[in-house]
């Protein structure tokens, strides 16, 4: 069996069920630009790679997607925040089946829960934008919300905000909080464009993986931001992805973690035997490239396939 990028051993024949996967489009109407660290950005390009996804997903008739946030960029003008959205979920609807959404840091630098929520179809409550679904009864897939707790996107709780500020203030002495100059190791994860899940999402991320276990599923979580620094730059990380892992490793139905945020993307498996994949960004393809998959789901292992800048990758669950 070939794949679009890299060659994977076919050891079964049918997928239970496959869906399309694509991370970080971070639109915006806006020329060219880079990151922080001098990475080209290209703005307008990532539609260009979601039309493609989406044209490849159809074809391949997968049965869902997943969009692992940050739909929109956070150097779109404000006033532009709505029609750029609305231009990317467009084009998602031109996918055949159901899109997933999750939010990244750069959606909730453009707007506010309330809005965002609505428009990426995700049901809330207390305008968290945390999920569980079935697309199969042997598969359970499990969304996080990674800015649960954080110091962006609550301007409607402040309660929230100051105890996400506080919680920075005490472990990063920067002026600038997106800056990890001085911070040694883990704690470089403790920047602003990061956050946690916090008490409530974890009690019930408990509760759905207790019910995968009695239901016999196999767990797929995805988290905009990465679970494990093995798969991850260090300053990628959830605040408390090691709280995460403690719950997720207390059950053994969580076979993969699938992640965005980290645009250059990483592949681990951790000390329990979980993958960890951080997705490729689309923002970072050069005109005409592209970074987008479809993955396989089988009884034993996910089978990614990876376009262009995506690596494929072979994830056989450890039982
Ligand atoms: N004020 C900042 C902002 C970012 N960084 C580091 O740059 C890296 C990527 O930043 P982008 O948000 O542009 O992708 C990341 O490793 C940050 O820690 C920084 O040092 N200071
Ligand atoms: O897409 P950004 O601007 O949130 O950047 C994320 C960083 O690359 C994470 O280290």
């Amino acid at each position: 069996m070939s794949h679009e990028n890299g060659t994977v051993t076919a050891q079964e024949k049918q997928p239970l069920v496959s869906f399309g996967v694509i991370a970080d489009v971070q639109y915006a109407d806006i020329p060219d630009g880079r990151s922080f660290l001098g990475v080209p950005r290209y703005y307008r390009q990532s539609l260009l790679v979601l039309q493609r996804a989406v044209r490849s997903w159809n074809e391949k008739k997968v049965e869902f997607v997943i969009n692992f946030g940050d739909t929109i960029d956070g150097f779109c003008p404000k006033e532009h925040s709505l029609a750029a959205i609305q231009r990317v979920i467009d084009e998602f609807g031109a996918f055949d089946g159901p899109v997933h959404h999750m939010i990244g840091n750069h959606c909730l630098y453009n707007l506010p829960r309330e809005k965002l929520l609505p428009l990426l179809n995700i049901a809330s409550q207390n305008s968290r934008a945390y999920y569980d679904f079935s697309p199969i009864p042997e598969v359970r897939f499990i969304v996080l919300d990674g800015y649960d707790i954080s110091a962006i996107g609550w301007p409607q709780d402040p309660q929230n905000t100051i105890k996400a500020v506080n919680f920075l203030k005490e472990r990063n002495p920067n002026s600038d909080k997106n800056s990890p100059n001085g911070l040694v190791g883990l704690e470089r994860r403790f920047l602003m464009f990061n956050g946690a899940v916090g008490e409530e999402q974890m009690e019930w991320l408990d509760n759905v993986l207790e019910d995968a276990t009695k239901l016999n599923q196999n767990v797929v979580v995805c988290c905009h931001l990465p679970l494990d620094p093995g798969a991850s730059s260090i300053e990628s990380l959830l605040w408390n992805y090691d709280e995460v892992m403690e719950v997720i490793h207390r059950y053994k139905c969580a076979k993969v973690c699938l992640s965005g945020h980290d645009h250059r993307g990483g592949h681990s498996v951790d000390s329990h035997g979980v993958h960890h994949r951080v997705l490729e960004a689309a923002l970072e393809c050069p005109p005409g490239t592209n970074a987008f998959g479809s993955i396989d789901i089988f009884h034993d292992r996910l089978l990614l396939s990876g376009a262009d800048r995506m690596e494929s990758q072979e994830m056989v669950f450890c039982s």
